[in-house]
């Protein structure tokens, strides 16, 4: 298993939150934010934290806050922001809108990182999930030139990595549910 001082959390906390209408992060889950469930979910695993927004309200975590080198052009941009400035070869990157993920499932984007694969991502319920995922540095290379190019396709960006599938059985599948909506939000408080 890859050492955890070779291992930056990154967390995606900017966008729209156009479905939502407010700042998924700050949303509450079991008495803490959503972003702080990734936080908890990176902390073992990780030798620090970046959030990647350009709300400064994300300040009252403690962490370094990254604002996005290009703005309002989604995920890609912003895994780029967070690449560039991380300075480990690894990095755990998580979206701050899944309040039930749990370390157990990071650990097994970490454990495999045996061989030279350049992004680790899971699949789920045959969806795969390039926000949680582990990064090597070098992609941030790749993610420019196509940034440049114009294209915002997170997944498209992915697919020209050498890139690997931890494929979740249908229990832990439940743990990186992503929250969008109101309904969404309401479904998983009942
Ligand atoms: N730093 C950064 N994070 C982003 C950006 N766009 C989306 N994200 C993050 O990426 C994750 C997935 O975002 P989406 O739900 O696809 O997009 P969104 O803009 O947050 O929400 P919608 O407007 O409802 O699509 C969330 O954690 C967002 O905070 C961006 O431009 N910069």
């Amino acid at each position: 298993m890859i050492d955890k001082k070779n291992i930056t959390g990154i967390i995606l906390s900017g966008g729209k939150s156009s479905r939502m209408g407010s700042d998924k992060g700050f949303l509450m889950f079991e008495g803490k934010p959503f972003v702080e469930h990734s936080i908890d979910a990176l902390k073992p695993l990780v030798s620090n934290i970046i959030i990647i927004s350009n709300n400064k309200d994300y300040d009252i975590f403690g962490f370094k806050r990254i604002e996005d080198e290009i703005e309002n052009t989604g995920p890609l941009a912003g895994i780029y922001s967070g690449l560039k400035h991380a300075s480990t070869e690894y990095n755990l990157v998580l979206s701050c809108d899944i309040p039930l993920i749990k370390s157990n499932i990071l650990e097994k984007l970490v454990n495999a990182a045996v061989e030279d694969y350049e992004v680790i991502q899971i699949e789920s319920g045959g969806k795969t999930m390039p926000l949680i995922a582990l990064y090597k540095k070098q992609c941030e290379h790749i993610f420019l030139k196509l940034l440049n190019e114009g294209e915002r396709r997170l997944q498209f960006a992915v697919n020209q990595c050498n890139l690997k599938n931890v494929v979740l059985n249908e229990a832990d599948a439940l743990f990186t549910q992503n929250i969008n909506t109101p309904e969404e939000l309401k479904a998983i408080t009942l």
